[in-house]
C-alpha cells in the first residue's frame, strides 16, 4: 500500500489506529482452544469486529513464533484474510529484525514479499547495509525503531552520541539512506514529550505509536506534538483491546473498545 492510500484511508474511517493482534493462548477465550486453529479464529473474530474502526493491524511475530510451526501458519493465515477480506487495511509485522545484509535481504524477502506485509519494524542497530536490504520494495515500509516505549529506552537511546542523543542521530541519518521515502518510525506513546523534537528532524514520516492503553500511553498527548498535515501517526493498542473481555463476547467487546479509540482519534482529526 502506498502512504497515500493510507492517508486517504485514515481520512476515509476517521481513524489512525491499528490495533495490535499479539495473540497469548492463555489469554484467549478458553473454549476457541478446541478450535484447529485457535490462534486464527480469535484473530479472525477480532478483525471481523473491530475492522470499521482501525485502519492497520500489527501482529507481534513473536507471539506466533513461540507457538511454532501452526504459530506461523496462524500469522500467514491472518495477513491472507486481511488483504483478502480488507484490502484497505494496512499491515504490520513486527519483528524488529536487522542483520548483516545478506541476511537482512532475506528478512525483508519473507515478510515483505513471500509473507505480503505492507511494512516490518527493524532494528536500526546495525547501520545503513543492515536497513536498506528492506527499503528496495515500492510500497512497502520499514518501520524503524527509533525512541522505544520502554523504560530500557533510556539505556541508549537517549543518550549523547557526537553531541546528539541516539535516537536523534538514527532519525537523521536514516533520513541519507537509499530509498529513505520507504522509512517510517517508532515512537512508544510513552515518550510523547519527545515528539516535538522529533518532528523537527522528520517531519513528514508516518510515525506508528505504540503503548496507549496497558502501557498507559495517552492519545491526545501524542497527537499534540506527533500528528503533521497528513496525520502521519499510526497509533497501536494491543491488550487493552483483544484482551477487554475473555467471555464468548470478546470480539463484541474488543469492538467497543476500538471504537472509543477511533472516536477520540475523530476528534483529534476534526483539529488538524
Ligand atoms: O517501543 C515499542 C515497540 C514495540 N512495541 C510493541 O507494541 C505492542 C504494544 O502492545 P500493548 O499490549 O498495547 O502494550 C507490543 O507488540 C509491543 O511488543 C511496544 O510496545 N513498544
Amino acid at each position: 500500500m502506498s502512504i497515500q492510500e493510507l492517508i486517504n484511508q485514515i481520512h476515509k474511517k476517521k481513524s489512525f489506529l491499528c490495533i495490535g493482534l499479539d495473540v497469548d493462548l492463555e489469554k484467549i477465550p478458553a473454549y476457541l482452544l478446541s478450535e484447529e486453529d485457535p490462534i486464527f479464529a480469535f484473530n479472525k473474530a477480532i478483525i471481523d469486529a473491530t475492522q470499521q474502526f482501525a485502519v492497520a493491524y500489527k501482529p507481534n511475530t513473536a507471539f506466533y513464533e513461540a507457538c511454532g510451526i501452526k504459530g506461523w501458519k496462524a500469522l500467514q493465515k491472518t495477513v491472507d484474510y486481511l488483504h483478502d477480506n480488507y484490502p484497505e487495511i494496512y499491515t504490520i509485522a513486527d519483528a524488529k529484525r536487522g542483520d548483516i545484509g545478506n541476511t537482512s535481504r532475506m528478512y525483508a524477502k519473507t515478510f515483505l514479499l513471500d509473507m505480503g506485509f505492507d511494512s516490518v519494524t527493524v532494528a536500526p542497530y546495525m547501520g545503513k547495509d543492515s536497513v536498506e536490504p528492506f527499503l528496495e520494495f515500492q510500497n512497502r515500509h520499514t518501520i524503524l525503531l527509533a525512541l522505544t516505549s520502554n523504560e530500557g529506552a533510556f539505556d541508549f537511546q537517549t543518550k549523547k552520541v557526537d553531541d546528539l542523543e541516539l535516537y536523534k542521530q538514527v532519525l537523521t541519518t536514516s533520513r541519507t539512506w537509499k530509498n529513505s521515502e520507504n522509512l517510517m518510525y517508532v515512537v512508544g506513546a510513552t515518550k510523547a514529550e519527545y515528539l516535538q523534537e522529533i518532528r523537527k528532524i522528520v517531519p513528514n514520516s508516518f510515525l506508528l505509536v505504540p503503548g496507549v492503553g496497558a502501557q498507559g500511553g495517552k492519545l491526545e498527548e501524542v497527537c499534540k506534538s506527533g500528528m503533521n498535515k497528513d496525520v502521519g501517526l499510526l497509533v497501536n493498542s494491543a491488550r487493552k483491546i483483544i484482551y477487554a473481555s475473555d467471555s464468548s463476547n470478546f470480539a463484541e467487546v474488543a469492538g467497543a473498545k476500538a471504537e472509543v479509540l477511533q472516536k477520540q482519534m475523530e476528534e483529534e482529526l476534526r483539529q488538524l
